[in-house]
């Protein structure tokens, strides 16, 4: 069922959610710790065990879902469960994204050994899901907001991770409900790593939702 936008989901227990970010930061050390270990196996069973443990005191009272979007009381749009975004998520990296004076959205990220596909570089997919939430990011930063048709990147050079750069995105164009948006990856030394171009449609319930804010 297509979320309705108009409506806050959840007005948002602060303490408690900034609580479970830094439970979903402590998880994210976690996974790169898993990735990296290279402890004995004798080790890595009991450190499974104690894992096994704190998962079932997790599950004791679980939710249907993930936190879902909100806006908060000044207006900003958050989504605290976001697989790309979410502080609460530890899938997250997460994206911190900021709004240009140009009207566009950036981001500075530092890709993690988590994140590799080809050796020493970060996998494709994983770029992908950034420029195709930055660049929803972008779409919505324009007033429009809406789902990915299409997403293309283009992959100029392997993406180190460990090293920090530079996401932008900006619409170039929109027309009814569709609207064009384009994006680059860029190192810190100023060479573009990667470049994006989608296409997002607004859904029409959203449509009429975002006229209505
Ligand atoms: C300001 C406040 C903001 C608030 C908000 C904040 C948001 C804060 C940022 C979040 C950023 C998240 C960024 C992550 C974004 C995902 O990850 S979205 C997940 C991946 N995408 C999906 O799941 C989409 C799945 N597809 C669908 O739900 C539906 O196919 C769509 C895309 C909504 C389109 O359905 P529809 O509205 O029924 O489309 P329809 O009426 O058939 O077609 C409309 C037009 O679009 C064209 N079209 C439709 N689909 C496509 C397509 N796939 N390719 C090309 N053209 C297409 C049609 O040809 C048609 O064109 P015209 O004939 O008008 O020229």
């Amino acid at each position: 069922m297509m979320p309705d936008l108009a409506q806050p989901q959840e007005s948002g227990d602060g303490t408690r959610f900034a609580a479970l970010a830094v439970l979903a930061q402590q998880v994210r050390d976690l996974v790169d710790a898993v990735v990296l270990t290279d402890v004995p196996e004798e080790e890595l069973t009991a450190v499974t065990a104690d894992l096994v443990a704190l998962t079932e005191r997790l599950k004791e009272s679980r939710r249907a879902a993930p936190l879902p979007h909100e806006w908060t009381p000044d207006g900003r749009f958050r989504h605290l469960g976001n697989a790309v975004t979410g502080e609460c998520n530890p899938h997250a990296l997460p994206l911190v994204i900021e709004r240009t004076p140009e009207g566009g959205s950036r981001a500075e990220i530092t890709f993690r050994p988590t994140h590799e596909g080809p050796p020493a570089a970060v996998h494709g997919g994983v770029i992908a899901m950034i420029f195709d939430h930055l660049l929803g990011d972008a779409v919505a930063a324009s007033g429009a907001a809406g789902l990915t048709g299409t997403l293309s990147v283009r992959y100029r050079r392997p993406v180190p991770y460990g090293q920090p750069m530079t996401a932008h995105a900006a619409v170039s164009r929109g027309e009814g409900r569709k609207t064009w948006v384009e994006g680059t990856l860029t190192s810190a030394g100023g060479t573009v790593l990667a470049e994006a171009t989608a296409l997002f449609i607004t859904p029409a319930q959203w449509a009429e939702a975002l006229g209505a804010r």
